[in-house]
């Protein structure tokens, strides 16, 4: 089977500071103040075409930032990502601008997947039925709710049918209409053998849904393989977890964070 992504040795970092004072000392003393923190770390792995890959891990373990990094909208610190076909990622806020309404959103995101001005006219209606937002398509999106703002960025995206989805936490926002339509939509793709990035929190539905899992802990890959064998170790995890006394469950979180940060002082 063909590889429609490659992930290899992907690292992203940020400076982190603790006072606006840091920040600021570190603009004109480069390297002087703050610390760096791997947001992921060394992550490789390849997808196939077809695959429908679930992302999992706890809060603030790297599956937005590597989603984000699949679909080219945050560049790696080191390391790259090959993809094969376009890329579209849906999440709350993925690349929509707020000052714009609704339907100039779809007229932006369409001239950036360089549509013609006629194959824009043809696919706004459309877009703007799956959306569901009646007349707030004429507002402008800072007005949206966020289950708003991942109906108009979901309507867009799988009407523009790119090769590679990414879904990080859409369906968590909008109300159980939408999420059903929304994943028989993505259940189409599936069908026509699309390769799809679902970033949840809902196990049940990454289970039923995702053929490969990821499991992100801290930043590093955990595991990567069949769904059956994956979900099988990461529930188990989550249980486990979920039985450590808040403060066990602090000490767990405070051991990777200080896995991923660098040149501390
Ligand atoms: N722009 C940024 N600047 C600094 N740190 C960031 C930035 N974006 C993410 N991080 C940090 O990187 C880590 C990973 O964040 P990320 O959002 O990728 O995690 P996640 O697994 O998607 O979490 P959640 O399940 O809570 O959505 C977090 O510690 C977060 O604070």
């Amino acid at each position: 089977m063909a590889e429609s992504v490659i992930i290899k040795n992907v690292t992203k970092t940020y400076r982190m500071y603790k006072t606006k004072g840091e920040q600021l000392k570190d603009l004109v003393l480069p390297g002087k103040s703050g610390s760096d923190f791997n947001a992921i770390e060394d992550i490789s792995f390849a997808v196939e075409k077809g695959d429908v890959v679930g992302l999992v891990g706890i809060n603030g373990s790297g599956k937005s930032t590597l989603s984000n990094i699949i679909g080219g909208i945050v560049p790696p610190t080191s390391g790259e990502v090959i993809v094969d076909g376009e890329v579209n990622v849906i999440a709350i806020n993925a690349g929509l601008n707020s000052q714009l309404t609704g339907i100039e959103n779809i007229e932006f995101k369409c001239l950036l997947m360089g549509y013609s001005k006629e194959r824009i006219a043809k696919v706004m209606p459309e877009i703007i039925e799956f959306s569901e937002l009646g007349d707030f398509i004429y507002q402008p999106v800072k007005k949206y709710s966020s289950g708003m703002k991942s109906k108009l960025g979901f309507a867009i995206s799988v009407t523009a049918d790119p090769d590679i989805l990414i879904i990080d936490e859409a369906l968590s926002v909008g109300d159980q209409t939408f999420a059903d339509k929304s994943l028989a939509k993505m259940n189409e793709y599936k069908k026509r053998g699309k390769t799809i990035f679902f970033v949840s929190h809902n196990l049940s539905q990454v289970r039923s849904f995702c053929t490969k899992i990821a499991w992100i802990e801290g930043g590093h890959l955990r595991e990567f393989g069949p769904t059956n064998i994956v979900m099988k170790n990461y529930s188990e995890f989550i249980k486990k977890y979920h039985k450590l006394s808040p403060e066990d469950q602090k000490a767990f979180r405070d051991k990777l964070a200080n896995r991923r940060k660098q040149n501390n002082k």
